[in-house]
């Protein structure tokens, strides 16, 4: 991996989109996002067959488009699908175990001190996410709102190991988050709920890539 591939992280599942999942990627692919994660989640998210079935179809649409496909926390459906990587989280098996299972997936780790970039740089992860960088009311159970500090600081200590920002990330305020030092940034509802996924894709790609 890349970092360059973190410039526009698209990260969605169906509970953050109010039209169909498929067209809301392909339109965020088109808009020229850099890399995917399905992150099937939180009341009425899909399950068993049903999300299988899902991440199948939304990985077919990233590979005609050489786009990573990424799933979240679901190890054990990314190994079934053979999906280009899996996102973890803190509270999920370290990036060391997680890369054995994977075989030579991406491993994405979330960090939020300094002391869980520095093991999850140790466990051999291949990238982090941070955040969240600004407020969000996508994912409920985030920790606090951290600013663009801990990228400057984790960028400072490992100038090449590739950090992605994550947590109220907009278009307004993307570039403060590249600034800061991050390879790219993640986004969820910006690009997800916008009323053209492309015209947004296109305006992260604009800031970031
Ligand atoms: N899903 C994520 N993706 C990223 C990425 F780096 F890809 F931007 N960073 C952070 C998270 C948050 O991951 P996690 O802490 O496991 O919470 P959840 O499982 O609710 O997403
Ligand atoms: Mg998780």
């Amino acid at each position: 991996m890349n970092s360059e591939q973190l410039a526009v992280y698209f990260i969605a599942g169906t509970t953050n989109c109010l039209k169909p999942i498929e067209q809301i990627l392909q339109e965020a692919i088109k808009g020229g996002i850099t890399m995917f994660q399905f992150r099937e989640k939180g009341a009425n998210a899909k399950t068993g067959e049903e999300k299988k079935a899902l991440a199948l179809k939304l990985q077919s649409i990233c590979r005609s488009a050489d786009i990573p496909f990424i799933v979240n926390d679901d190890i054990d459906l990314a190994v079934e699908i053979e999906a280009d990587g899996v996102h973890i989280g803190q509270e999920d098996e370290a990036a060391s175990v997680v890369r054995e299972k994977i075989k030579g997936g991406i491993v994405g780790v979330s960090v939020h001190t300094m002391e869980e970039f520095e093991k999850a740089v140790a466990d051999g992860a291949d990238y982090v996410g941070t955040g969240p960088v600004y407020p969000t009311a996508t994912k409920l159970d985030t920790r606090p709102v951290a600013g663009t500090v801990l990228i400057q600081q984790m960028k400072n200590q490992q100038p090449s190991f590739p950090i992605v920002g994550i947590g109220g990330i907009t278009v307004q305020n993307a570039a403060e988050v590249m600034k800061a030092g991050a390879d790219g940034v993640s986004v969820i509802t910006a690009i997800s709920m916008a009323k053209s996924p492309e015209a947004a894709a296109a305006r992260f790609v604009e800031t970031c890539k």
